[in-house]
Protein backbone atom coordinates (compact mmCIF):
# COMPACT_ATOMS: atom_id res chain seq x y z
CA UNK A 1 0.00 0.00 0.00
CA UNK A 2 1.36 3.75 -0.59
CA UNK A 3 3.01 2.90 -3.97
CA UNK A 4 3.23 1.82 -7.30
CA UNK A 5 6.16 1.32 -9.80
CA UNK A 6 5.71 0.10 -13.54
CA UNK A 7 8.75 2.02 -15.39
CA UNK A 8 11.05 4.30 -13.49
CA UNK A 9 10.26 5.72 -9.84
CA UNK A 10 7.92 4.30 -7.06
CA UNK A 11 4.79 6.73 -7.02
CA UNK A 12 3.79 7.41 -3.70
CA UNK A 13 0.15 7.12 -3.27
CA UNK A 14 -0.48 9.88 -1.38
CA UNK A 15 -4.47 9.68 -0.92
CA UNK A 16 -3.89 6.18 0.22
CA UNK A 17 -1.18 7.16 2.78
CA UNK A 18 -3.50 9.93 4.33
CA UNK A 19 -6.34 7.80 4.31
CA UNK A 20 -4.66 5.52 6.47
CA UNK A 21 -3.47 7.99 8.70
CA UNK A 22 -7.42 9.42 8.72
CA UNK A 23 -8.17 6.18 9.94
CA UNK A 24 -5.61 5.73 13.05
CA UNK A 25 -6.77 9.30 13.74
CA UNK A 26 -10.53 8.16 13.87
CA UNK A 27 -9.28 5.60 16.28
CA UNK A 28 -7.58 7.23 18.59
CA UNK A 29 -10.59 10.19 18.55
CA UNK A 30 -13.30 7.17 19.53
CA UNK A 31 -10.67 6.38 22.47
CA UNK A 32 -10.53 9.81 23.65
CA UNK A 33 -14.47 9.94 23.05
CA UNK A 34 -14.61 6.30 25.05
CA UNK A 35 -12.22 8.11 28.11
CA UNK A 36 -12.67 11.35 28.19
CA UNK A 37 -15.94 11.79 26.82
CA UNK A 38 -14.67 14.61 24.80
CA UNK A 39 -13.62 14.41 20.86
CA UNK A 40 -11.21 17.48 19.62
CA UNK A 41 -12.35 20.31 17.86
CA UNK A 42 -11.50 22.26 14.64
CA UNK A 43 -12.83 25.65 14.12
CA UNK A 44 -11.71 26.58 10.45
CA UNK A 45 -12.16 30.28 9.46
CA UNK A 46 -12.28 31.57 6.46
CA UNK A 47 -12.53 35.25 4.70
CA UNK A 48 -13.90 35.58 1.42
CA UNK A 49 -15.27 33.03 -1.29
CA UNK A 50 -11.74 32.75 -3.71
CA UNK A 51 -12.64 28.90 -5.50
CA UNK A 52 -10.10 27.12 -4.28
CA UNK A 53 -9.92 28.27 -0.74
CA UNK A 54 -13.84 27.24 -0.90
CA UNK A 55 -12.57 23.86 -1.96
CA UNK A 56 -9.72 23.57 0.42
CA UNK A 57 -12.02 24.39 3.63
CA UNK A 58 -14.86 22.37 2.44
CA UNK A 59 -11.87 19.33 2.02
CA UNK A 60 -10.70 20.13 5.96
CA UNK A 61 -14.20 20.19 7.72
CA UNK A 62 -14.99 16.69 5.56
CA UNK A 63 -12.08 14.77 7.10
CA UNK A 64 -12.61 16.42 10.47
CA UNK A 65 -16.22 15.49 10.49
CA UNK A 66 -15.39 12.07 8.99
CA UNK A 67 -12.36 10.98 11.96
CA UNK A 68 -15.35 12.07 14.41
CA UNK A 69 -13.91 15.34 15.47
CA UNK A 70 -15.71 18.66 16.11
CA UNK A 71 -15.75 21.20 13.23
CA UNK A 72 -16.39 24.78 13.84
CA UNK A 73 -17.06 26.70 10.74
CA UNK A 74 -16.15 30.83 10.45
CA UNK A 75 -17.43 31.83 7.42
CA UNK A 76 -16.64 35.82 7.05
CA UNK A 77 -17.36 37.82 3.54
CA UNK A 78 -14.51 39.34 1.90
CA UNK A 79 -14.98 42.30 3.19
CA UNK A 80 -14.61 41.66 6.63
CA UNK A 81 -12.62 43.98 8.43
CA UNK A 82 -9.19 43.00 10.56
CA UNK A 83 -10.70 43.39 13.68
CA UNK A 84 -14.22 41.42 12.98
CA UNK A 85 -11.64 38.71 11.97
CA UNK A 86 -9.55 39.29 15.51
CA UNK A 87 -12.76 39.12 17.79
CA UNK A 88 -13.90 36.05 16.05
CA UNK A 89 -10.28 34.55 16.84
CA UNK A 90 -10.08 35.56 19.97
CA UNK A 91 -13.33 33.75 21.10
CA UNK A 92 -12.09 30.56 19.45
CA UNK A 93 -9.09 30.91 21.47
CA UNK A 94 -11.11 31.10 24.67
CA UNK A 95 -13.47 28.23 23.70
CA UNK A 96 -12.77 25.22 25.64
CA UNK A 97 -13.96 23.23 22.47
CA UNK A 98 -11.75 24.30 20.12
CA UNK A 99 -8.28 22.75 20.47
CA UNK A 100 -6.92 23.71 16.77
CA UNK A 101 -7.47 27.16 15.11
CA UNK A 102 -7.04 27.57 11.38
CA UNK A 103 -7.39 31.21 9.41
CA UNK A 104 -7.50 29.99 5.78
CA UNK A 105 -4.51 31.34 3.44
CA UNK A 106 -4.34 33.98 1.34
CA UNK A 107 -6.57 36.29 3.16
CA UNK A 108 -7.99 39.45 1.41
CA UNK A 109 -5.36 42.02 0.80
CA UNK A 110 -7.04 44.46 3.09
CA UNK A 111 -5.95 42.30 6.08
CA UNK A 112 -2.81 42.43 7.48
CA UNK A 113 -1.77 37.93 7.84
CA UNK A 114 0.93 38.90 10.25
CA UNK A 115 -1.54 40.05 12.88
CA UNK A 116 -3.74 37.46 12.76
CA UNK A 117 -1.87 34.83 12.66
CA UNK A 118 -0.34 36.14 15.46
CA UNK A 119 -3.10 36.20 17.58
CA UNK A 120 -3.98 32.72 17.61
CA UNK A 121 -3.30 31.06 20.53
CA UNK A 122 0.39 28.69 20.34
CA UNK A 123 -1.52 25.75 21.67
CA UNK A 124 -4.45 26.05 18.98
CA UNK A 125 -1.96 27.09 16.12
CA UNK A 126 -2.68 23.41 14.19
CA UNK A 127 -1.12 25.48 11.33
CA UNK A 128 2.04 25.74 13.13
CA UNK A 129 2.37 29.50 11.79
CA UNK A 130 2.64 31.89 14.95
CA UNK A 131 5.68 33.16 15.23
CA UNK A 132 6.97 30.90 18.43
CA UNK A 133 5.74 27.52 16.66
CA UNK A 134 8.10 28.77 13.84
CA UNK A 135 10.68 29.90 15.90
CA UNK A 136 11.27 26.97 17.61
CA UNK A 137 11.45 25.30 14.10
CA UNK A 138 14.04 26.73 13.38
CA UNK A 139 16.63 26.31 16.45
CA UNK A 140 18.33 23.52 17.95
CA UNK A 141 17.07 21.72 20.44
CA UNK A 142 13.99 23.13 20.88
CA UNK A 143 10.50 21.61 19.53
CA UNK A 144 7.46 23.96 18.31
CA UNK A 145 3.87 22.95 19.79
CA UNK A 146 2.56 22.34 16.32
CA UNK A 147 4.66 22.07 12.86
CA UNK A 148 3.07 23.12 9.50
CA UNK A 149 0.86 20.72 7.82
CA UNK A 150 2.12 20.68 4.54
CA UNK A 151 5.94 20.05 5.36
CA UNK A 152 5.20 17.79 8.11
CA UNK A 153 2.93 15.91 5.36
CA UNK A 154 6.23 15.92 3.04
CA UNK A 155 8.29 14.67 5.54
CA UNK A 156 5.74 11.94 6.79
CA UNK A 157 5.96 10.58 3.27
CA UNK A 158 9.19 10.48 3.41
CA UNK A 159 9.29 8.38 6.75
CA UNK A 160 6.37 6.10 6.05
CA UNK A 161 8.28 5.05 2.28
CA UNK A 162 11.57 4.39 4.44
CA UNK A 163 13.21 6.87 2.26
CA UNK A 164 16.13 8.07 4.25
CA UNK A 165 16.80 11.76 5.11
CA UNK A 166 19.78 11.55 7.75
CA UNK A 167 22.89 12.37 6.29
CA UNK A 168 21.38 12.88 2.93
CA UNK A 169 21.09 16.24 0.70
CA UNK A 170 18.17 17.84 0.05
CA UNK A 171 17.33 20.56 -2.11
CA UNK A 172 13.96 22.85 -1.70
CA UNK A 173 12.92 24.55 -4.48
CA UNK A 174 10.78 27.48 -3.46
CA UNK A 175 10.97 29.94 0.01
CA UNK A 176 7.79 30.74 1.28
CA UNK A 177 6.42 30.67 4.08
CA UNK A 178 3.89 28.17 3.92
CA UNK A 179 6.32 25.08 2.80
CA UNK A 180 9.91 26.25 1.32
CA UNK A 181 11.39 27.73 4.78
CA UNK A 182 9.28 25.40 7.07
CA UNK A 183 10.31 22.11 4.71
CA UNK A 184 13.97 23.03 4.68
CA UNK A 185 14.25 23.63 8.61
CA UNK A 186 12.36 19.93 9.10
CA UNK A 187 14.70 18.76 6.81
CA UNK A 188 17.54 19.81 8.58
CA UNK A 189 16.12 18.86 11.94
CA UNK A 190 15.91 15.30 11.07
CA UNK A 191 19.90 15.70 9.95
CA UNK A 192 19.78 16.38 6.35
CA UNK A 193 22.05 18.67 4.63
CA UNK A 194 19.90 21.19 3.13
CA UNK A 195 20.15 24.03 0.35
CA UNK A 196 17.08 26.19 -0.66
CA UNK A 197 17.11 27.72 -4.04
CA UNK A 198 14.66 30.62 -5.06
CA UNK A 199 14.27 32.68 -8.02
CA UNK A 200 17.77 34.66 -7.40
CA UNK A 201 19.58 31.14 -7.33
CA UNK A 202 21.75 31.16 -10.63
CA UNK A 203 21.64 27.44 -11.06
CA UNK A 204 18.98 25.75 -9.99
CA UNK A 205 19.52 22.82 -12.17
CA UNK A 206 22.85 22.19 -11.12
CA UNK A 207 22.17 22.43 -7.27
CA UNK A 208 18.59 20.19 -8.13
CA UNK A 209 20.88 17.60 -9.97
CA UNK A 210 23.01 17.05 -5.98
CA UNK A 211 19.91 16.62 -4.38
CA UNK A 212 18.96 12.76 -2.89
CA UNK A 213 15.42 14.46 -1.81
CA UNK A 214 13.88 17.37 -3.91
CA UNK A 215 10.72 19.54 -2.22
CA UNK A 216 9.27 21.03 -5.57
CA UNK A 217 7.91 24.05 -4.20
CA UNK A 218 8.22 26.85 -6.36
CA UNK A 219 4.76 27.34 -7.59
CA UNK A 220 5.49 27.35 -10.90
CA UNK A 221 3.89 24.26 -13.27
CA UNK A 222 6.32 21.66 -14.10
CA UNK A 223 9.51 23.78 -13.64
CA UNK A 224 11.93 21.01 -12.71
CA UNK A 225 11.95 18.84 -15.84
CA UNK A 226 13.35 15.36 -15.63
CA UNK A 227 17.43 16.59 -16.58
CA UNK A 228 17.25 18.01 -13.19
CA UNK A 229 17.22 15.05 -11.46
CA UNK A 230 20.10 13.13 -10.01
CA UNK A 231 19.09 9.16 -10.95
CA UNK A 232 17.28 7.32 -7.95
CA UNK A 233 16.59 10.46 -6.03
CA UNK A 234 12.88 10.69 -4.20
CA UNK A 235 11.20 13.75 -5.81
CA UNK A 236 8.45 15.25 -3.24
CA UNK A 237 6.37 17.43 -5.38
CA UNK A 238 4.41 20.14 -3.53
CA UNK A 239 2.86 22.44 -6.33
CA UNK A 240 -0.85 22.70 -7.00
CA UNK A 241 -0.93 24.91 -10.37
CA UNK A 242 -3.72 24.75 -12.75
CA UNK A 243 -3.07 24.93 -16.47
CA UNK A 244 -5.14 25.26 -19.17
CA UNK A 245 -6.38 21.92 -20.87
CA UNK A 246 -9.17 21.91 -23.70
CA UNK A 247 -9.79 18.33 -23.66
CA UNK A 248 -10.86 18.26 -19.84
CA UNK A 249 -14.60 19.41 -19.59
CA UNK A 250 -13.21 22.46 -16.85
CA UNK A 251 -10.88 23.65 -19.18
CA UNK A 252 -8.05 23.19 -17.08
CA UNK A 253 -5.90 20.08 -15.31
CA UNK A 254 -4.05 20.71 -11.90
CA UNK A 255 -0.45 20.09 -12.45
CA UNK A 256 2.79 19.87 -10.11
CA UNK A 257 5.98 21.83 -9.85
CA UNK A 258 7.93 18.78 -11.78
CA UNK A 259 7.68 18.12 -15.10
CA UNK A 260 5.92 14.28 -13.59
CA UNK A 261 6.38 12.33 -16.96
CA UNK A 262 10.05 13.45 -17.54
CA UNK A 263 10.85 13.18 -13.94
CA UNK A 264 9.52 9.53 -13.09
CA UNK A 265 12.09 8.19 -15.64
CA UNK A 266 15.14 9.17 -13.56
CA UNK A 267 14.02 9.72 -9.77
CA UNK A 268 13.40 6.52 -7.33
CA UNK A 269 10.72 7.89 -6.16
CA UNK A 270 8.09 10.51 -6.94
CA UNK A 271 4.48 12.13 -5.32
CA UNK A 272 1.98 12.67 -8.51
CA UNK A 273 0.11 16.00 -8.76
CA UNK A 274 -3.13 15.25 -7.67
CA UNK A 275 -3.26 12.38 -5.40
CA UNK A 276 0.68 12.88 -3.24
CA UNK A 277 1.40 15.90 -1.35
CA UNK A 278 -2.23 17.75 -0.85
CA UNK A 279 -4.20 15.11 0.32
CA UNK A 280 -0.93 15.17 3.53
CA UNK A 281 -1.66 18.33 4.23
CA UNK A 282 -5.19 17.58 5.28
CA UNK A 283 -4.05 14.41 7.33
CA UNK A 284 -1.15 16.58 9.00
CA UNK A 285 -3.73 19.31 9.86
CA UNK A 286 -5.92 16.06 11.68
CA UNK A 287 -3.00 15.21 13.37
CA UNK A 288 -2.30 18.44 14.77
CA UNK A 289 -5.64 18.76 16.43
CA UNK A 290 -5.55 15.81 18.04
CA UNK A 291 -1.90 16.48 19.17
CA UNK A 292 -3.38 19.60 20.24
CA UNK A 293 -6.58 18.20 22.18
CA UNK A 294 -4.53 15.42 24.02
CA UNK A 295 -2.31 17.64 25.27
CA UNK A 296 -5.32 19.72 26.58
CA UNK A 297 -7.06 16.82 27.87
CA UNK A 298 -3.85 15.92 29.91
CA UNK A 299 -4.22 19.41 31.49
CA UNK A 300 -5.43 19.70 34.83
CA UNK A 301 -6.61 23.14 34.38
CA UNK A 302 -8.38 22.59 31.45
CA UNK A 303 -12.28 24.15 32.48
CA UNK A 304 -13.64 20.92 31.12
CA UNK A 305 -11.69 18.44 31.72
N1 LIG B 1 -4.10 28.20 6.56
C1 LIG B 1 -3.61 27.54 5.50
N2 LIG B 1 -3.84 27.99 4.26
C2 LIG B 1 -3.31 27.31 3.21
C3 LIG B 1 -2.56 26.13 3.40
C4 LIG B 1 -2.33 25.68 4.72
O1 LIG B 1 -1.64 24.66 4.98
N3 LIG B 1 -2.89 26.40 5.74
N4 LIG B 1 -2.11 25.39 2.30
C5 LIG B 1 -2.53 25.72 0.96
C6 LIG B 1 -3.68 24.94 0.38
N5 LIG B 1 -4.16 23.73 1.05
C7 LIG B 1 -4.68 23.83 2.29
O2 LIG B 1 -5.22 24.79 2.72
C8 LIG B 1 -4.35 22.51 0.32
C9 LIG B 1 -3.96 22.38 -1.00
C10 LIG B 1 -4.22 21.20 -1.71
C11 LIG B 1 -4.87 20.14 -1.10
C12 LIG B 1 -5.22 18.88 -1.83
O3 LIG B 1 -5.61 17.90 -1.22
N6 LIG B 1 -5.13 18.89 -3.15
C13 LIG B 1 -5.53 17.75 -3.96
C14 LIG B 1 -6.20 18.25 -5.22
C15 LIG B 1 -7.44 19.04 -4.93
C16 LIG B 1 -8.03 19.63 -6.19
O4 LIG B 1 -8.47 18.87 -7.03
O5 LIG B 1 -8.03 20.88 -6.29
C17 LIG B 1 -4.32 16.91 -4.34
O6 LIG B 1 -3.20 17.45 -4.43
O7 LIG B 1 -4.51 15.71 -4.55
C18 LIG B 1 -5.24 20.26 0.22
C19 LIG B 1 -4.97 21.43 0.93
C20 LIG B 1 -2.91 27.20 0.82
N7 LIG B 1 -3.54 27.75 1.94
Amino acid sequence: MGSSSCEGAVVIDGKAIANSIHQEIAQEVSYLWNNYGRVPGLAVVIVGDRKDSQTYVRMKRKACTEVGMKSISVDLPGDASEETILDHVMELNADPEVHGILVQLPLPKHVNEERILNAISIEKDVDGFHPLNIGKLCMKGREPLFVPCTPKGCIELLLRMEIPIKGKRAVVVGRSNIVGLPVAMLLNKYDATVSIVHSSTTDCKSLVKEADIVIAAAGQAEMVKGDWIKPGAAVIDVGTNYVKDPTKKSGQRLVGDVDFTEAKKVAGWITPVPGGVGPMTIAMLLKNTLEGAKRAFSQPEDSNA
